[in-house]
């Protein structure tokens, strides 16, 4: 009987190996998913055998080996095939939010040290390869937390079950009122300039400068959008200066006493300027230039370089009164205060002069 019985369990083991061979004791096939994804790392550590052997460092977890070796010796393969399929299955479900979160009572026993494996490898394909996977039927292992809409915080707060992944801050609702849309929030957009305000900001003497006299106003219409339209037309005629004659040069020679900005070879106090005698000095044949400017005269020559309107334009005035163009062109400019070392004398009438002469004949 003994041997009949032994014969039967060789035949058995025959008909096992022979129907079940052990090529595909790995794949999983009573509870495996449709389709299971051949790139799990779980996966394919168990649908090759001969890599366990090939593996000269023992990484998998014991209860793994043993399977592993059980499988190998005994064709009793209908127990290995049931633990098998739960590596694929569960561990990385995402949809399936409602299954329970406690992993002994939903898995199966023998398959526990598994699971444990498979766990260590889900948080990292959480966030890569979860969505390729089928949801499994029931078993879950770690399913995420379920994304929330905006308008219900508390019920986010609440469905945070796994403590591996706390559920991430709700973000707080923007209201999106019709004021936030109309004030600027973000510094990455300017705010709107016009046209007339892409330059620098003009000076307090700037808008003065389109501005014709009162009584030109009179075709202007009453808006106070009318000068600033005249003052984008005109272009500036500023030149660019040399280094070192800045205003701030000027300014600084200009405060220097020992500078003689009158010029050379005139008498200490201020002179009796005719205008026959001023419109000699008009910058020409090694000449100073003059000016006259409300009754005063000024040697203009030092200034020349400096001016920000060029020489030539200053020039205009030299052997001359300067007080029209002047007005015309920048009334803002505080002649004094620049010119005011450049002084050389007053302005005198040719028959102030002749009286003048008369009468130091008389004396
Ligand atoms: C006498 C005949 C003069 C003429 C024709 C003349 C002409 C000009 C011109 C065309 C400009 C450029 C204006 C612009 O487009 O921004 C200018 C600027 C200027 N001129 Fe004269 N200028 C004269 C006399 C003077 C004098 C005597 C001074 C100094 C007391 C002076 C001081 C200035 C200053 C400071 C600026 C710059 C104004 C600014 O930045 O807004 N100019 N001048």
């Amino acid at each position: 009987m003994g041997w009949v019985g032994a014969g039967v369990l060789i035949a058995t083991i025959g008909y096992f190996l022979y129907r079940y061979p052990p090529r595909n004791w790995a794949e999983p096939r009573s509870f495996a998913p449709p389709e299971p994804k051949p790139g799990a790392p779980v996966a394919a550590d168990t649908t090759d055998e001969p890599v366990q052997q090939k593996h000269g460092s023992r990484v998998s977890t014991t209860a793994i080996e043993t399977e592993e070796e059980d499988s190998q010796r005994t064709p009793k393969a209908s127990a290995l095939s049931a633990p098998l399929p739960v590596l694929a299955v569960p561990t990385f479900s995402l949809d399936n939010s409602e299954s329970k979160t406690s992993q002994p009572a939903t898995m199966p026993s023998i398959s526990q040290p598994i699971n444990g494996t498979a766990e260590q490898i889900s948080p990292t394909n959480r966030d890569h390869g979860a969505p390729k996977f089928q949801p499994p039927p029931q078993p879950s292992l770690a399913p995420p937390p379920k994304p929330q809409p905006l308008p219900i915080p508390p019920k986010a707060t609440t469905t945070g079950v796994s403590s591996l992944m706390p559920p991430p801050p709700v973000p707080r609702p923007r209201p999106a009122t019709q004021a936030n849309r109309l004030t600027p929030t973000s510094t990455l957009q300017p705010p709107r300039l016009s046209g007339s305000s892409l330059g620098p900001p003009p000076s307090a003497a700037a808008s003065q400068r389109g501005l014709g006299p009162p009584s030109s106003g009179s075709r202007l219409s009453n808006s106070t959008l009318a000068p600033t339209q005249v003052s984008l037309k005109k272009s500036s005629r500023k030149v660019i200066l040399q280094p070192g004659f800045s205003p701030l040069d000027w300014a600084a020679l200009a405060a220097n006493p020992k500078n003689n900005l009158r010029g050379e070879g005139l008498p200490p106090g201020l002179l009796r300027v005719t205008p026959s005698m001023l419109k000699e000095y008009n910058g020409r044949k090694g000449r100073d230039a003059w000016t006259s400017y409300n009754g005063k005269v000024y040697n203009i020559s030092p200034y020349a370089p400096y001016h920000p309107g060029g020489k030539g334009e200053l020039l205009r005035g030299a052997g001359k009164d300067s007080a029209q163009l002047f007005q015309e062109i920048h009334p803002w400019v505080n002649w004094e205060g620049i010119l005011g070392e450049c002084l050389i004398g007053i302005l005198v009438s040719e028959h102030d002069i002749q009286t003048e002469n008369a009468l130091d004949a008389m004396d």
